[in-house]
């Protein structure tokens, strides 16, 4: 069968998790940003979930290794072997000729400098991109948040991810003050893991720490309080051990991170252009990224800056959603530049 059409990817390479948005068909990829490698080989022996389970637990010869940290490559030739694995994927392990190569979308971080932004296009042209077109996480997060970046009304949006939190207020569909914070959802984990370790003497791995935040996680101080039991080698001996560990103590242990996180949002406000003030009091802040998924965030937040606050429709979603939708842009902008003005200087156009 003979397809004419380009194949249109978006691409969010999150420092957690990794997903993939097909034209036509939505979101087709979406597991952690891990890879397991064979490092006598050098031989990929898992991605995505099946490489995450094996955190832990893999002979000497396997390596699990994230290649992504606080959204920018850490790792370049092992997330150019995910990227690889993921585009064959697309393409049915197929190749293939010029004109169906796809073209690419790929969300980066919005204060990457210009190497990291060129260090993302060079992995994602590498493994069979066409053209490749850099969007700005917070733009769009935006996008995929439904909120109206196009329009002459500034948003507020915080996007909590695993390794970065950032804040940013859009308006004409561009950034006007931005901060990036390097805690995210995984942070909480760490706080979690030394919180036990501190008081209980108590090693926990670092999946029994996310599925703590998960169940028993709460931003607010003051919640119904819940317990869960925590399984992990316990120092004093050396032997497997389980303690019960309450909400309140796991709140307790993420609040440092929580009031940079807040302190970030401040400052972010604090620049906000006056002339744009009314538009964020009126329609107040959008939470997005998996850790807007936190329990009480909302409450928490709109408690603390008195100002309403949103939720995305899929906070783990939105980054990738809105590179699928800044594709239908890009493709537009070959007939009709003048109606995408606004994301025309957003969306930059390596390929030419
Ligand atoms: N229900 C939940 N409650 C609390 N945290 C959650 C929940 N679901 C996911 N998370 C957390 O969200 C984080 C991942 O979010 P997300 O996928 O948005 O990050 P990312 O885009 O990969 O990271 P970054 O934006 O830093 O590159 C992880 O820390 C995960 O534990």
């Amino acid at each position: 069968m003979f397809f004419t059409h380009n194949i249109g990817i978006g691409i969010d390479l999150g420092s957690t998790n990794i997903l993939l948005h097909q034209k036509g068909k939505g979101i087709i990829f979406q597991e952690p940003s891990v890879i397991a490698i064979n490092v006598e080989t050098n031989e990929v022996v898992a991605i995505g979930n099946e490489a995450k389970n094996m955190v832990g637990k893999t002979p000497k010869n396997v390596e699990v290794i994230n290649p992504i940290k606080n959204g920018v490559i850490s790792d370049y030739n092992r997330t150019a072997q995910i990227l690889k694995i993921l585009m064959k994927k697309v393409t049915n392990g197929s190749s293939l000729s010029s004109f169906r190569k796809p073209n690419v979308v790929i969300a980066a971080p919005t204060k990457s400098t210009p190497v990291e932004k060129r260090a993302m296009i060079d992995a994602v042209k590498n493994c069979g991109a066409k053209q490749v077109h850099i969007i700005e996480n917070t733009i769009s997060a935006a996008i995929g948040s439904e909120l109206k970046v196009d329009e002459p009304i500034a948003s507020m949006i915080v996007d909590i991810g695993g390794g970065t939190t950032e804040v940013a207020i859009i308006s004409y569909g561009g950034v006007v003050a931005c901060h990036t914070l390097k805690i995210g959802g995984d942070k909480f984990d760490e706080d979690i893991t030394q919180y036990i370790r501190k008081k209980y003497n108590l090693l926990i791995g670092q999946q029994t720490a996310e599925q703590i935040k998960i169940e028993i996680g709460f931003a607010t101080k003051n919640h119904d309080e819940i317990n869960c039991n925590a399984r992990g080698r316990y120092l004093v001996t050396g032997l497997p051990n389980t303690i019960t560990l309450s909400s309140k103590e796991v709140h307790d242990a993420m609040k440092e991170s929580l009031e940079q996180i807040l302190a970030t949002i401040r400052l972010t406000l604090e620049e906000c252009p006056p002339e744009l003030s009314g538009d964020i009091v009126d329609y107040g802040i959008t939470l997005t990224g998996g850790g807007a998924l936190l329990k009480g965030v909302q409450e928490w937040l709109s408690e603390e800056i008195h100002l309403p606050v949103n939720l995305a429709p899929s906070p783990l979603e939105s980054v990738v959603i809105g590179t699928g939708k800044a594709l239908g842009f890009v493709d537009k902008m070959k007939n009709d530049t003048a109606s995408l003005s606004y994301f025309k200087d957003k969306i930059q156009n390596t390929a030419n």
